[in-house]
This record gives C-alpha cells, structure tokens and sequence, in this order.
C-alpha cells in the first residue's frame, strides 16, 4: 500500500438508493472528504497493472503548481486506459468489481492520488486526499449526484416497478429532505427512537443467551458458543429498521419469523449485487447479459417497493383508527409512533413523498448495519485488549446511565470509536460520490464542472499519508483528548464513511446508535474470540462485505 513518496489509497463507497423522477430510474451514490496532506503526483497509464509513461511510485517532483506553474489539463490527468469497453473487459475477465476497492488501492498507489477511470458507460475521476475531498464538498450543489441505469431501463420497465415514487430533487428536494431530518437526524429525534433500538438490541443479547445456554459447551456458567451472527445480525437490523420506522416489532426474534421478512432481505442483497453490472454494462450491447439481470434487479425492488407499501399502509390504518393521524402523532407529548407516524402526524409531506422516503429508509438500513456489525464483532474479537477497555468503559457507563440508553452512550466514547475505527477499515459504501457545480482544481489538475468525482474511502482509511499505523484496529484514536487523538484523527475529513453534507447519510443518527447499543449489550454480556487473527478478505457488492461470514465465538460472562 505504501509507495516510496506517496501513500495513495482509494475506495469505492456507494450508497445506492433507486426512485423514479420525472419518468427516469436512477442509482443514487455518494462521497466525501477533506484534509490536509501534500501530494505529489505521479503521471501515467496503468496498463495491464503495470504504469506506462512513468515507474510506479515515481513523483513528479511537482506539487500544486506544476514546473511551469500552469494548472494542467483534465487530459493530463494519469488514468487507467482511454478505451471503456476494453476496461470494461478487464473489470470482467479479471473481476474487478468484486475487487473494486483494491484495484483503487493498485491503481493509487500506481498512479498517484488522482487518476482518471473509463470503465463501460461510467467515468470518473477518482480522489482519496482529504485535502481534495474538501474541495470537492466546496463544490457541491444541491443538483442531483446520480448515476442513471436510464439507458437499460425501458420505461415500463421502470413504470412497472417504481409504483408511484416520487422524489424531487435540488431546492425542492432540500426543503423536503429537511423535514425528513427533523424526525431522524435531529437531537430530539434521536431521543424518542433510542429507547425503541435499546430495545431490540437488548432482546438480540436474550436470545443469543438463550441460544448459548442451549447450544453452546462448557459448564453452566461459562458456556461457550461459536458461530455465524450473519443471519442474526441481518434479522436485528430489519427488526430494529421496523421498529424505528414504523414503531412496531416484527417479531424476528421469535422462533418462527415471518417468510415475508427474511423475503426482504434476500430482495435487498439481490438489489444490491445486481446493481454494479447494471451500471457499468452498455446499453444495447450485451442484452442477454443486461435483461436477466435487470429482470432480478427489477423484481427484487419490487418486492422492497411492496414490503413496505404493506407497511406503510398498514401503519396508516393503525394511526386513522387510533385517532392518532392528523391529531396527536408528531405533536409535543404525544406517544411516539416511528418515523412513519411522526411524518404522518405532521402531514407536512404529501404521501407519495412519504412513501418514497419510507421505502428509501427501509432499503438502505439493513445491510448497511449489518454488515459492519459482523467486521466489528471480528475486530474486537482478535483485539482482546482492545474489547477489554471498551467494555470497562462500557460497564463503567452502564452503572452510572441507571438503564438510560442515551447516558450510557454518552458515558462510553469508545463504542463511538469502535464505529468509527470500523467503519475506517472497513466503509460500507466505498466511494462518496459528487459532480461538481463549478470548475475546480484538483491536484494541480483542472476538473469542469459536471464531471464526476469519486472520493474513495478503502484507500483514504487505510493511508499511512492520513492515519498513523492505519492498519491497526484503534478505537481510541477518535478521541477529541491529545493522547487519544492522534494527529488530530478526530477532527477534519477523515470519518466520512456516511458522507458529508446536505446529501450525507439521513440514517446516520439511526445506524450509529443501533451499533453503539448493539456493541454495548454483547460486551456487558459475552466475551468475544475468533479462532484466527488473519485478515478477513473482502468483497464489494456495491457494498463492502466479507466474502466469508466471520465465526465468533461468544462465551457468557
Ligand atoms: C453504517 C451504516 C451506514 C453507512 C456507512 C451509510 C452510508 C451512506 C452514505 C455514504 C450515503 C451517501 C451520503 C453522501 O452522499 O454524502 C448514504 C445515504 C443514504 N443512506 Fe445511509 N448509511 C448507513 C446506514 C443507513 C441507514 C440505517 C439508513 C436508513 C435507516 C440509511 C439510509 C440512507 C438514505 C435514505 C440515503 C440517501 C440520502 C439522501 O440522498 O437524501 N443509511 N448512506
């Protein structure tokens, strides 16, 4: 990862969400960052993953400014061949996609902190320095960032599975989007639906007991258990989404689930492993690739679309008849009844657009927490000194918070850097995605305004330009104290695993405190293990994830 004179890294985090606007799907992504850190470029072609025009780490000598002091060309800037649809061949032959936040890290560390990337029908410009992902921000509209699937898309195919989405974008979308902060961004939010995740995190450790005492080995009061929380953790997530979203439990925990929810999380990873071919893929070329696919990719929102159209319906009747719609859901003291209820309540949003919202939340909160859940159970079980000093602090906080979940958060920063270390090393979504609304210089490279720019997340976390031993798991070093904030890591552009901005993550107050509370309860509760401490490979099906589940071993304290 570490060139002579340039560390570079790169990475992929895309956070996908499908609507229809004005007759037209589209793919949502995102990206973020900013800092410091110079750099020096080094000029190129990756070729085959060998650099052409220049050896690999060799610099330029230059920085900013260029010898001549001109700002140089978008041309100039290194890229990884001009040819898409040879790319294209590439990504599939040597399955790239699946790889992609590696080859980001290949190709920084070939081609310097900036290169350009044609890939079938998407280009892009690709960053990992802090410093050039805030200037990226500095220039961020409030123009949609989307990637379209609009060529392979027929119209009605779109018509068929989008049933009545509608959301808007620019000014219009800001006003909205501030409204749907207001019930999951803000403080007062995050109070009322605390308690509803310290519940179902609360009810996972009950019965992950329960299935240690039966299952496990060992004497009564110590017994052990090793295995797979995948499916467990997906289930706590769907659960927790529910319970948050349309404040009621689906009862996943239960020993018969229902088939209709693990149905929708096979429809969310089946949406999410169809969508990368689909954007790369051309759109007339290739039909008996694209149509299967699409086929898939279009039912399975389908399915997303009717999961919670049946939700949303059923929480509507739920708030008419208990007089709570249009009276008291959403006013100051009345009970809280999810973000559905609260938005409802308000009836400051027509209900197509909560629908749209709802559906959104529903498809992007499942595998997002899920998934770095299992790296986080991982890490902290082949860290034992670290897990040891998060679940001192833990149960330190947990004494004192008397049973209040907020207090006993508030009481442990350790778990927040947990998250945060985790979601470093490991970014769900590995690029933050912009196109900016002016003309900006990058690297001493010109960018026009329009062209879309990738900041890749993979390689800004595990950059020694960027974090001191990078590849140690260091919870403590998103500490705001001296000692524990090295090099000021707290602070600047380098936690942007949930974006930045007006576009950031709108369940980020939601996924950070269901981890933080799910971490909580399994430390006060087990001690973790993993039999191996060798790395866990990674795949990314537009998602982060590990190509194998980890196997924990979970031994009751
Ligand atoms: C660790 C968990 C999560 C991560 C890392 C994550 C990451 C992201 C990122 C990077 C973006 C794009 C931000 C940008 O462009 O600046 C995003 C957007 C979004 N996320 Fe998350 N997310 C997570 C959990 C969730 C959850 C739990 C939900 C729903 C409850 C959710 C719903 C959404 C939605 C709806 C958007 C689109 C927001 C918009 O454009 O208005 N995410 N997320």
């Amino acid at each position: 990862m570490n060139s002579p004179i340039i560390t570079l890294l790169i990475h992929q985090s895309v956070k996908v969400n499908s609507q229809v606007m004005s007759g037209s799907m589209y793919i949502r992504v995102t990206v973020c960052i900013r800092a410091q850190a110079l750099c020096l470029t080094a000029a190129g072609t990756v070729v085959d993953g060998k650099l052409e025009g220049r050896k690999r780490g060799e610099s330029t000598g230059v920085r900013k400014r260029g010898v001549d002091g001109r700002v140089r060309s978008f041309e100039e800037i290194p890229h990884t061949g001009r040819n898409g649809w040879v790319n294209l061949v590439k990504f599939f032959r040597e399955d790239r996609f699946r790889h992609l936040h590696k080859h980001m890290e290949r190709t920084f560390n070939a081609l310097g902190p900036i290169y350009r990337e044609h890939v079938g029908t998407q280009s892009s410009v690709n960053i990992m320095l802090p410093s050039d992902i805030g200037e990226l921000f500095r220039a961020e509209g409030l123009h949609p960032r989307r990637m379209t699937l609009q060529p392979w898309a027929t119209h009605r195919e779109i018509r068929q599975h989008s049933k009545g989405v509608f959301l808007k974008n620019g000014e219009e979308w800001r006003a909205d989007r501030l409204l749907l902060n207001k019930e999951v961004m803000m403080t007062s939010a995050v109070k009322c639906f605390l308690p509803l995740l310290d519940e179902v995190a609360r009810d996972f450790c009950r019965m992950l007991r329960v299935r240690v005492d039966r299952e496990g080995r060992g004497e009564e009061r110590k017994r052990s258990l090793t295995l797979d929380p995948s499916p467990d953790l997906f289930r706590f997530a769907l659960e927790a989404s529910c319970h948050v979203i349309y404040g009621e439990r689906i009862g996943l925990f239960s020993s018969s689930p229902s088939m209709e929810s693990q149905k929708f999380i096979w429809a969310v990873e089946e949406m999410l492993a169809t969508t990368p071919p689909l954007l790369y893929l051309p759109p007339r070329l290739l039909l008996r690739v694209r149509a299967p696919l699409w086929t898939k990719h279009a039912s399975a929102w389908d399915h997303i679309f009717s999961h919670a159209e049946a939700r949303i319906q059923r929480g509507y009747q739920r708030l008419s008849s208990s007089k709570g719609l249009g009276s008291k859901a959403g006013a100051p003291g009345a009970q809280y009844t999810g973000v559905l209820g609260q938005l409802m309540g308000k009836g400051q949003l027509s209900l197509d657009l909560i629908k749209a919202n709802i559906t959104e939340l529903m498809a992007g909160g499942v595998d997002t927490t899920a998934v770095p859940l299992q790296f986080a159970l991982f890490e902290l079980g082949r860290n034992p000194e670290v897990q040891e000093m998060v679940r001192q602090q833990v149960r330190a906080s947990w004494a004192q918070a008397g049973g209040d979940p907020q207090k006993a958060l508030q009481g442990a920063p350790l778990l927040k850097g947990t998250v945060k270390e985790i979601l470093r090393l490991y970014p769900v979504g590995t690029t933050v995605q912009r196109y900016p609304i002016k003309d900006i210089v990058l690297q001493n490279y010109h960018i026009p305004a329009g062209t879309m720019v990738q900041a890749c997340l993979y390689p800004l976390g595990r950059s020694a330009e960027v974090f001191e031993d990078p590849l140690r798991f260091h919870p403590g070093r998103w500490g705001t104290s001296k000692e524990e904030g090295q090099r000021g890591e707290g602070t600047g552009f380098r936690s942007l695993a949930f974006g930045f901005g007006a576009r950031q993550c709108v369940g980020r107050r939601i996924a950070e405190n269901e981890m933080q509370l799910l971490l909580m309860h399994i430390l006060l509760s087990f001690h973790l293990s993993v039999s191996s401490s060798e790395d866990i490979k990674t795949t990314c099906t537009l998602i982060l994830q590990p190509e194998t589940p980890p196997r924990i071993t979970f031994s009751k304290l």
